[in-house]
């Protein structure tokens, strides 16, 4: 096992965001987080990285609980992510915001950096290298040198992953990262996913888009309101009376 939740709640003033929330994930999993709009799923994602503390509960990663460590720390014990919208530097290359992810596991500062001695210049010099090569990884290779801003939607997210890639983590967060793409850019990203897996990575995935969770995931925990209201394969999830339950009248899934 990888990561657990135990009995893990958040409340926002009177509104309880997660409640009472348990699962696990295994090394080199897939898992699927799924659920109405509001249910929970990305305050799930900032409770796991540290970005918020739960009202209750424990987080345990690789057998040390983790609540209450800052999220830099958090990355650099190997858990990483992407975001809802799309958090790039515009104004800076594919190369250069993939260096930045790596930055978080390096000794020197990206700004430290600036004032280089011999050991930073070859550090800086692997780093690159390691960006170069998750831009290969994801399928961007040939964009190095492009401002993260023009490039295609899909391209963003993918550009996103590869920064997420960088700082080598176990297991990888993905918040919707289908949100926008196309048919084909959405079937490249199943492949993405799968080589991601094949690395040895875990993965949880929250995504709307059925089709490929049904695809990818392996296993799935359902949120309803804050709660867990079932957890399993694809199969027993599509034909659980609660989850259909949920799911009815709601035009966006
Ligand atoms: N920082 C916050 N302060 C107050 N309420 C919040 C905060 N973050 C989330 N919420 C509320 O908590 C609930 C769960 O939100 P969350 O974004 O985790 O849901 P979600 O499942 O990711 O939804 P979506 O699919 O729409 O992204 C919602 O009612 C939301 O309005």
């Amino acid at each position: 096992m990888i990561l657990a939740l135990e009995k893990v709640s958040k409340n926002f003033g009177g509104l309880a965001a997660l409640s009472d929330v348990s699962f696990s994930i295994g090394k080199g999993e897939i898992l699927g987080v799924i659920g109405p709009n509001g249910a929970g799923k990305t305050t799930l994602f900032n409770l796991i990285t540290g970005v918020l503390s739960p009202s209750e509960g424990r987080i345990v990663y690789q057998d040390r609980a983790i609540v209450g460590l800052k999220p830099h720390k958090i990355t650099e014990m190997g858990i990483s992510r992407t975001f809802q919208n799309i958090r790039l530097f515009g104004q800076m290359t594919a190369l250069e915001n993939v260096m930045v992810g790596a930055h978080c596991r390096t000794k020197a500062g990206l700004w430290q950096g600036l004032w280089q001695t011999k050991a930073q210049q070859k550090e800086e010099k692997a780093i690159r290298g390691k960006a170069r090569a998750m831009l290969e990884l994801t399928g961007i290779g040939d964009e190095v040198n492009t401002f993260a801003g023009a490039l295609s939607y899909g391209k963003q997210r993918r550009l996103e992953i590869a920064r997420a890639l960088a700082s080598d983590p176990d297991l990888l967060l993905l918040d919707e990262p289908a949100a926008g793409m196309n048919e084909s850019e959405t079937e490249d990203l199943r492949l993405l996913i799968a080589k991601i897996q094949q690395l040895g990575k875990a993965v949880i995935l929250i995504e709307h888009d059925m089709h490929l969770m049904m695809n990818v995931c392996e296993r799935f925990v359902v949120l309803n309101f804050g709660r867990k209201i079932a957890e399993g394969s694809p199969v027993s999830i599509q034909e659980n009376p609660a989850v259909i339950e949920a799911y009815l009248g709601k035009e966006d899934v």
